[in-house]
């Protein structure tokens, strides 16, 4: 247990703290934020809902809340994004990352927010929390010193590279389109397209070009965004293509994509550092060796926080009616027994007395919600008791989705 944080307050970070929070993560993070990354920061703080743990005046502790619109199975819900999650090392395993998620869900309550969602550092640190992975990606890497074979006849249509300031305007609308289509994803405004999914430099890796669109038919039908990297043939490294995002409307819109990004000249790779489970490529390819899986990983982690909201603003793909007792250590107004009946029509979720039908904690109904992990297999695992037979298979095929999730955006 950590012993209760005296004399540390939670509150509001205003913007004169900002330095504050750039002395905190260079401490934390080990790294030494420079101008352009301040910049780069500066405007997701902006738009954030900012939670700090002060002791007197000091920052000691800060968390950043992006509000969010999160694609569910039929509809988008509103999601905070947390990111920048740190404690001074003085002041860590006192509750001070406790008390700020605490301040986090009555925040999120009040503002309607029924979802919350993350990436992690370390993946042991927020399940206890009640987050649980819900979506999984896949590293890919595909050979390009020869030609990509496809088993489908690429879409002839036109190809043009467009300027990353067009991209919203151009792709916005098909990226919207795919992003109905796979539960997990993030909605995007034109600043989020400039400052999050194309800014000039990536923030890893300083060699990679500046981000390239290319677009596939007059009226858009997918597109590709990529950067790319020099090779150095005197020691035989080839130039790498770094696939950045790639959404389509058809296979063979797909398919001429992989072609077009198989073919830049000077490159003998393709790396992909997130792609859905389901990533059509592998399937595509007509020699599948030629790509390669390096890593399947668990990607985004979901919280409930407004379970009921959660539960009856998704949409179902089958009928289901069943009593569910759900485990929340710190969100007691999602504690207990709830009846849920949902189906293709909409969905009610009710208190109860009656029996519970199955038993789980919130963090692993997280991990069902958007389909990624099937509840048959919680049950399996132990992790959910299945009480009535049968109760979590008839949930699953409710909860079943046509799509692996998938969040594209890193936040
Ligand atoms: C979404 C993101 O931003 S991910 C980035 C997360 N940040 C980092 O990794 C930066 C380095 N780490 C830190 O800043 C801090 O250690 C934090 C934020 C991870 C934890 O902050 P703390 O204030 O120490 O957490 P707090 O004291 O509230 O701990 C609550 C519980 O979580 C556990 N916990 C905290 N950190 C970890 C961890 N890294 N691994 C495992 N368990 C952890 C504590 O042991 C405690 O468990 P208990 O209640 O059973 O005793």
């Amino acid at each position: 247990m950590v012993a209760r944080v005296s004399m540390i307050e939670i509150r509001h970070v205003p913007e004169s703290d900002f330095e504050q929070i750039f002395e905190l993560s260079d401490i934390v993070f080990h790294g030494r934020t420079d101008d352009a990354e301040r910049g780069a920061r500066r405007w997701r703080f902006l738009l954030a809902h900012r939670i700090g743990a002060y002791d007197g005046d000091r920052l000691v502790g800060f968390m950043a809340c992006l509000p969010l619109g999160m694609t569910v199975p039929g509809g988008t819900l509103g999601c905070s994004g947390v990111t920048f999650v740190a404690v001074l090392p003085t002041h860590r395993r006192r509750g001070v990352l406790t008390a700020m998620l605490d301040r986090l869900w009555s925040d999120l309550a009040e503002r309607g927010e029924p979802l919350a969602a993350l990436y992690v550092s370390e993946a042991a640190i927020y399940g206890r929390f009640g987050f649980g992975a819900a979506t999984r990606a896949i590293s890919m890497e595909v050979a390009t010193d020869r030609p990509l074979g496809l088993r489908v006849e690429p879409d002839p249509g036109p190809l043009r590279l467009i300027a990353p300031a067009e991209a919203a305007e151009v792709v916005g609308p098909l990226y919207g389109r795919a992003a109905t289509r796979r539960a997990g994803q993030f909605l995007r405004d034109g600043r989020w397209w400039a400052k999050s999914v194309l800014p000039e430099a990536d923030e890893e890796d300083d060699d990679l070009t500046a981000p390239r669109v290319v677009v596939l038919g007059e009226e858009p039908r997918g597109y590709a965004v990529y950067r790319a990297k020099q090779g150095d043939d005197s020691i035989g490294v080839p130039g790498v293509v770094q696939l950045v995002e790639l959404e389509a409307d058809t296979a063979e819109a797909e398919a001429a994509l992989w072609r077009y990004l198989a073919s830049v000249d000077l490159t003998g790779r393709i790396r992909c550092w997130a792609r859905p489970v389901d990533d059509l490529l592998p399937l595509l390819a007509a020699d599948p060796d030629q790509v390669i899986v390096t890593r399947t990983w668990p990607a985004l982690w979901l919280r409930l926080v407004d379970l009921e909201a959660a539960l009856t603003r998704r949409g179902w793909a089958r009928e289901v009616e069943v009593v569910l007792e759900i485990r929340d250590e710190h969100i007691p107004a999602n504690h207990g027994r709830w009846s849920l009946r949902a189906g293709p029509g909409g969905a009610s979720c009710t208190r109860t007395d009656s029996a519970p039908d199955l038993t789980l904690a919130v963090r692993d109904l997280a991990s069902a919600y958007l389909g990624d992990v099937p509840v048959r297999r919680l049950v399996a695992a132990g992790l959910a008791v299945e009480h009535t037979p049968g109760a979590a298979g008839r949930l699953d095929a409710a909860l079943a989705t046509p799509a692996a999730p998938f969040a594209a955006d890193q936040f």
